[in-house]
């Protein structure tokens, strides 16, 4: 056990116990989720942040490779009540820095009643509270992380085959595994891109769907994605997920905005305004869609209205702001990647007006 201190942006310096040692710093947020730890962790849309986990009791089943999103933790440093020393023993495998024996109940309070918040870690033997602060000092702000596509995409063009029936491609802007594997389990082959593909590679694909994946950060920062929505917006039915939903709808007229501290757990409330019915979602974002520009509001999260899923029928548009894949959390939203694929029946019927 070693020394640790969190500093809050809002001039707090907290003692913890160091389980996992190094210095670093992000933004604070937290899951309510109390399942689904390692899913949560390998999720790249938690990159440049630092995880807080509500729920006290971290690592009581263990790590397994085949329940990970990705290939890497994405958050740079973790906070519990009480980890484990399973999953303390893979925080130190990845050089991410953990902490716990802290009133996380007390800090996911201060982030709901004060906002979003940046935050300096220092675990170690000879870390002072100093350290912390110099941390946080250097933290940037989440919308300054302008390369953060780069940090979390593919590099190289991979393709998972789930049977041909139909092609899609998803540009990785820090896609999560259970995306792909629930295209491909509805028989769709899926072509994994880079976030900044050319839209001359995306043509020659001749992909059946153009799909934007989760990822981290402000959307503002996926230039590339955003003009390739625009490009093909008409052309080749469009879906997206959580970050995918923000660009679409930037690439369509409309706008993002930065929320107070995100919608962060396993069951947000979900309406879907034609058929009055409310499901259970998984979230994790802190920016939303404000203006739906070209899209029509079709689903809103029952606890503040914002907008949880978007469409235009004509255009061949689909997105959520929630993850329907899951993992963690409820299937109940599953259906959606049906949705997603029984648009290449329909026929676009009109063009995006400009
Ligand atoms: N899970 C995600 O894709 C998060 C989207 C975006 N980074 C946000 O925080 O709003």
């Amino acid at each position: 056990m070693s020394d640790a201190y969190l500093a809050l942006e809002d001039g707090r310096v907290i003692e913890a116990r160091g389980r996992a040692s190094g210095r670093t710093r992000g933004e604070l947020v937290f899951t309510t989720a109390y399942t689904g730890y390692e899913e949560s962790l390998t999720d790249p849309s938690y990159e440049e942040q630092v995880l807080t986990f509500s729920y006290p009791l971290i690592g009581n089943y263990g790590v397994r490779e085949e329940r990970f999103e990705s290939d890497r933790i994405h958050p740079r440093a973790a906070i519990a009540r009480e980890f484990t020393d399973d999953v303390v023993e893979w925080f130190d495998s990845e050089d991410v820095p953990a902490i716990d024996h802290i009133d996380t109940r007390d800090l996911v309070t201060a982030v709901r009643e004060e906002g979003a918040m940046k935050c300096g870690i220092a675990v170690g033997d000879d870390v002072t509270p100093e350290d912390a602060k110099e941390e946080l000092a250097n933290c940037k702000g989440m919308s300054e992380h302008t390369e953060i596509g780069a940090q979390v995409s593919t590099v190289d063009h991979e393709t998972y085959e789930g049977g041909g029936e139909t092609d899609v491609a998803l540009v990785d802007c820090g896609a999560k595994m259970s995306i792909v594997d629930s295209l491909n389990e509805r028989g769709a082959d899926v072509h994994v891109l880079p976030h900044d593909i050319d839209a001359e590679t995306i043509e020659a694909l001749d992909s059946d769907v153009l799909f934007i994946s989760n990822g981290p950060g402000d959307p503002a920062n996926f230039t590339q994605a955003q003009s390739l929505v625009e490009e093909f917006v008409g052309e080749i039915p469009l879906a997206g997920i959580c970050l995918g939903q923000q660009v679409i709808a930037r690439a369509l007229g409309g706008t993002t905005e930065k929320m107070a501290f995100g919608h962060r757990g396993v069951n947000q409330p979900v309406r879907d305004l034609n058929t009055g019915k409310v499901v259970m979602t998984t979230q994790n974002h802190g920016y939303t869609v404000g203006k739906p520009g070209d899209l029509n509001v079709t689903q809103v999260n029952v606890n503040d209205d914002t907008a949880e899923g978007l469409e235009n029928d004509d255009l061949n548009v689909i997105t959520r702001q929630y993850h329907p894949e899951a993992h963690p959390g409820p299937n109940d939203s599953l259906d959606f990647f049906d949705d997603v694929l029984a648009m290449t029946e329909n026929e676009t019927k009109a063009v995006v007006s400009d």
